[in-house]
């Protein structure tokens, strides 16, 4: 079946439907990732969003339970060169066009996504409708992608009632933004105890699980639309209880402590953006999935060392707090997907635990 892709530039791509069948509107990003396909689809910070795979090929290993990033995917679509389609007897799961049957997302293939990816990087982030629909009103699509909006996705996909992983030896609280799996197998790998509490949840409510740290996590959006979430993040931090913000939680964290962000032209998704450490004078290959940044002179200089930058685009990747146990990251330390080079970050932030708890902290810098 025919489908076609509308920008809001007016520009048109023609390709063919797949996976369900219907209308679909959202913000169009690409992601660079060769493998991973299943892991971003299923990542709620996507929620909103049209992903562009930039890999020719996707859906190539089908989809298993065993690699979801939450318990459905919440992109609104996908657009791809080419969908394979044929069962893998091996792998006893779906193909990847059944998964999205079943899950209701909408695609489109047969999509030059090179030129496509390469007007967004020229033209920035936009927006846009697969339809399958024909004899379009161009200017009621026009009207009707210019008035999508994305608005506070984080209470959609945090969790509705707080729960708990299997007892450890550290007690981790974490803030779910929009968590990705990866995040919370990654603290039950380094034998931490996670309470999952919703996005809105009080301060009150987190302490009384009596966390050794606290975790912001990933989610979706931009963080200026969740103030109202600043307050808490406030008080969490006057406890000086050690804090850890990954992404969204990172730029909420940062806005906590009087940073502030920004949107990004295109935003960096994929599994190979290189990172590096300023205070090991390394590079890490990390996963990134962000459209907003955090500006470097923002951050109170007195207050905040820059720990982390991004290669490509020198963009702040990362700080500590001069005096509070505070370390922050705007990557994906958990991967999934991606190389596992700066799960170092999980046990950083442990050490940061330890030392609080044996009331050693002077500097954390
Ligand atoms: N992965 C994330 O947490 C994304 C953070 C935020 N929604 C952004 O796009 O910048």
């Amino acid at each position: 079946m025919k489908a076609q892709l509308i920008l809001e530039d007016g520009s048109i791509y023609k390709g063919y439907a797949f996976g369900y069948q219907g209308d679909t509107i959202g913000e169009i990003v690409f992601n660079t990732g060769m493998t991973g396909y299943q892991e971003t689809i299923t990542d709620p910070s996507y929620k909103g969003q049209i992903v562009l795979f930039t890999y020719p090929l996707i859906g190539n290993y089908g989809v298993k339970k065993l690699f979801n990033q939450s318990k459905k995917p919440t992109i609104n679509g996908l657009i791809v060169k080419e969908c394979y389609k044929d069962h893998l007897d091996w792998q006893k799961g779906y193909t990847l066009e059944n998964y999205m049957k079943e899950n209701k997302i909408i695609g489109i293939e047969g999509i030059d996504t090179r030129a496509l990816t390469k007007k967004i990087r020229e033209r920035g982030t936009m927006r846009g409708i697969i339809s399958c629909s024909e004899g379009l009103n161009k200017e009621k699509i026009k009207e009707k992608i210019m008035s999508y909006q994305n608005r506070r996705a984080v209470l959609e996909v945090s969790t509705k009632e707080y729960y708990r992983l299997k007892p450890k030896i550290f007690n981790i609280a974490l803030i779910d933004y929009g968590v990705k799996n990866y995040i919370l197998k990654s603290f039950q790998e380094k034998n931490c105890m996670v309470h999952v509490f919703p996005a809105f949840s009080k301060p009150e409510q987190i302490f009384k699980v009596d966390p050794d740290g606290i975790v912001l996590s990933n989610g979706p959006g931009d963080p200026m639309d969740l103030e109202f979430l600043i307050p808490n993040i406030k008080k969490i931090i006057s406890t000086e209880i050690p804090i850890l913000g990954i992404c969204l939680g990172h730029q909420l964290l940062s806005i906590a402590l009087g940073g502030q962000t920004e949107r990004m032209k295109y935003g960096h998704r994929g599994s190979n953006h290189p990172v590096k450490d300023l205070q090991k004078n390394k590079i890490y290959i990390t996963s990134q999935n962000h459209g907003y940044v955090v500006r470097k002179d923002s951050l109170e200089k007195n207050k905040i060392v820059m720990t982390h930058i991004n290669m490509n685009d020198g963009t702040l990747e990362g700080f500590r707090h001069k005096m509070l146990p505070i370390l922050s990251v705007q990557f994906h330390p958990e991967a999934g997907p991606g190389p596992q080079d700066s799960q170092y970050i999980f046990d950083d932030f442990i050490q940061m635990i330890e030392k609080a708890k044996k009331g050693k902290v002077k500097s954390h810098a």
